[in-house]
């Protein structure tokens, strides 16, 4: 194949390392010199852009880039009208409105001929209209909590993960406004030759996040629960057995959700099985 898709990844910043270490995850090995605005993928027909997460949504639309990974709050501010291929689950945050904490607040109604101070207009805007709410917006593009304190806002919008930053300043969110988490998207134009390289690149993407979200448990069962306990395990298709060399014994096999692991293990301890190992999984082909 001739063409190589072209990727754009943030330049610096909070997604730049996970975003290249899921490419690195999908066996595509790229050279990074420092400093360097572009890189060709090695095994890969790929070619990876380093750019400003706020630039992107137009390189987007002009196709300058094919594909994307970006914040989802990024992509509801600036480029609304671009899919989301694949949801990444890494940078959670919550994009929120905050006010001085000594202040009252009762609804979104106080919000009324107030000045937020943001760097994501088309967001708060949409969101108050919607409440029917006017506000004056102060574009700001960093440092927003500060605002409130140094006089030029009486609210903000920002973005809100472990909320120390809200604290330090002062403030208590109000509203939430959205969720996010960083995001594959891809531009419009994109030629069906490239669009064949992102379904190779998103099947790998996927197979690496299921195995993320698993893990591989063995353990040993005496045979008279064996069926209790594979009532409890789901596996990919159902749990593998094998006997034990001591006889009354099994080994059984499956594979569990990161999400409800502890208390599937509980479950299993309970329902009698011993000696449960957990292994991670590094790709798990669906
Ligand atoms: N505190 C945080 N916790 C988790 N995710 C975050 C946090 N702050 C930002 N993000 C996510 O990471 C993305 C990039 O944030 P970052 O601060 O690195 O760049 P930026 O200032 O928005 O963009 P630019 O690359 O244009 O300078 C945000 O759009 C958001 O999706
Ligand atoms: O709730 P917290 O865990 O405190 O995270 C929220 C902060 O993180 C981001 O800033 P970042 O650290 O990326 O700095 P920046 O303003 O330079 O982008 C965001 O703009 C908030 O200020
Ligand atoms: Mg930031």
């Amino acid at each position: 194949m001739s063409q190589k898709i072209r990727i754009a990844i943030q330049k610096s910043g909070r997604l730049n390392e996970e975003s290249l270490q899921l490419l690195k995850n999908c066996g595509v090995s790229i050279d990074n010199g420092k400093d360097q605005l572009k890189a060709i993928a090695r095994n890969f027909p790929l070619e990876v852009l380093y750019l400003r997460n706020g630039d992107i949504p137009q390189y987007l639309r002009d196709g300058v880039v094919d594909i994307a990974i970006l914040g989802e709050n990024t992509l509801i501010e600036k480029g609304k009208e671009l899919p989301i291929i694949e949801r990444l689950g890494f940078s959670k945050c919550k994009v929120s409105l905050a006010i001085p904490k000594g202040q009252e607040y009762n609804s979104v109604k106080d919000l009324e001929g107030k000045r937020i101070a943001t760097s994501y207009p088309n967001t708060v805007r949409e969101y108050l209209a919607e409440k029917g709410v006017n506000a004056e917006l102060h574009i700001i593009n960093g440092s927003v909590e500060i605002a409130p304190n140094i006089g030029l806002a009486d609210a903000i919008c920002d973005i809100v993960s472990s909320g120390s930053t809200l604290f330090k300043n002062n403030l208590k969110e109000v509203e939430q406004m959205l969720t996010s988490e960083a995001v594959l998207t891809a531009s419009p134009t994109i030629s069906d030759e490239r669009k064949e390289l992102l379904e190779t690149l998103k099947f790998r993407i996927k197979s690496v996040l299921a195995g993320q979200r698993s893990k591989y448990v063995l353990m040993n069962v005496p045979d008279a629960k064996l069926d209790d306990v594979i009532a409890m395990l789901p596996g990919m298709r159902s749990p593998t057995v094998l006997p034990l060399a001591q006889e009354g014994w099994s080994s059984v096999h499956s594979v569990i959700n990161k999400d409800s692991f502890w208390d599937v293990i509980d479950n299993l301890k309970k329902a009698g099985a011993e000696g449960i190992l957990v292994c991670p999984i590094e790709k798990m082909v669906l």
